[in-house]
């Protein structure tokens, strides 16, 4: 099977530009010299091994951490910092306060504006926590609900935010098989209907390709960019199918630089230098 090269959209600007972004810890580099574009509407996906430095591209992209080179913009404007424009819903079950509500816990951020008063932001709350399908648990306190409910709430208080870009680490990585697969579904449904733009950090390359219509590769520690691919023909509907089977192996190649040729042979990984070459 074969991937199309990425190429940008003719004559429009990218809306989350990541340029020559290095990220480093003290002593330890995180990532090395990473450039991409995530254009309005993209399920952009973040992918590599442990260790690579995806978590970090997405939180300098949240604007927790700063870059030791590089820069990372939203329309054109640095990100400096935290704001309402790009909200992260991150893997752990305990990011949502348990002694609020749900619907608290959908209200707090919307209240924190001050661009909705009480009575807007609970009407905001109560349709978002029904579109992920939590009508009913409203009242309910975090401590009551599943991992994959704390997670839809966690969803719902982002996207009730209207951000510009939802950035989620990982936000399915410790749920069930089965309940993974159902977020991953729901997901897919919201973005169908909403059209938000995702940037989406995961080392599932199978949950890349359900997730994303493009995908960066990362290299190991410190993270730089192996490849760039153009994924939209992927979804749940074709998981297990022969051309997923064949495009997840042909990303485990190009990750670790050994996918395997036709005669078994290793064959090379792209160059970081060329992006396009190995799609
Ligand atoms: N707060 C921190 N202090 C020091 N080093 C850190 C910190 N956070 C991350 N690192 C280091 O930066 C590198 C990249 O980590 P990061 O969590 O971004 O990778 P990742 O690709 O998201 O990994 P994983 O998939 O395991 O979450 C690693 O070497 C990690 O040890």
């Amino acid at each position: 099977m074969s991937f199309q090269v990425v190429r940008p959209p003719v004559g429009v600007a990218p809306l989350l530009k990541a340029e020559g972004v290095s990220l480093e810890y003290g002593a330890t580099r995180a990532t090395h010299d990473v450039s991409f574009d995530v254009y309005r509407g993209d399920r952009f996906v973040l992918l590599g091994p442990s260790g690579c430095g995806k978590s970090s591209l997405l939180k300098a992209a949240a604007g927790f951490i700063k870059p030791s080179a590089g820069r990372i913009s939203i329309d054109g404007k640095t990100v400096e910092g935290p704001g309402a424009d790009r909200i992260v819903v991150f893997q752990e079950f305990d990011q949502l306060p348990p002694w609020k509500t749900v619907k608290e816990n959908v209200v707090f951020p919307l209240l924190m504006t001050k661009r909705l008063n009480k009575q807007e932001a609970e009407q905001r709350a109560l349709h978002w926590i029904a579109k992920v399908g939590l009508g009913g648990f409203e009242n309910a306190h975090p401590h009551t609900l599943s991992g994959g409910m704390k997670q839809r709430v966690a969803i719902a208080r982002a996207l009730a935010m209207q951000p510009e870009v939802l950035l989620m680490d990982e936000p399915f990585a410790a749920l069930d098989a089965l309940t993974r697969r159902n977020m991953q579904e729901e997901l897919g449904r919201l973005w169908e209907e909403l059209r938000f733009t995702l940037l989406f950090v995961t080392h599932s390359i199978e949950e890349a390709l359900v997730i994303g219509n493009r995908i960066l590769l990362l290299s190991p520690h410190p993270g730089q960019v192996r490849a760039e691919l153009n994924s939209h023909q992927f979804g749940l509907h074709s998981a297990g199918s022969e051309e997923f089977q064949a495009a997840a192996q042909r990303i485990h190649g190009l990750l670790f630089g050994a996918e395997p040729s036709r005669d078994g042979a290793p064959a090379a990984a792209a160059p970081d230098s060329d992006r396009s070459a190995a799609l």
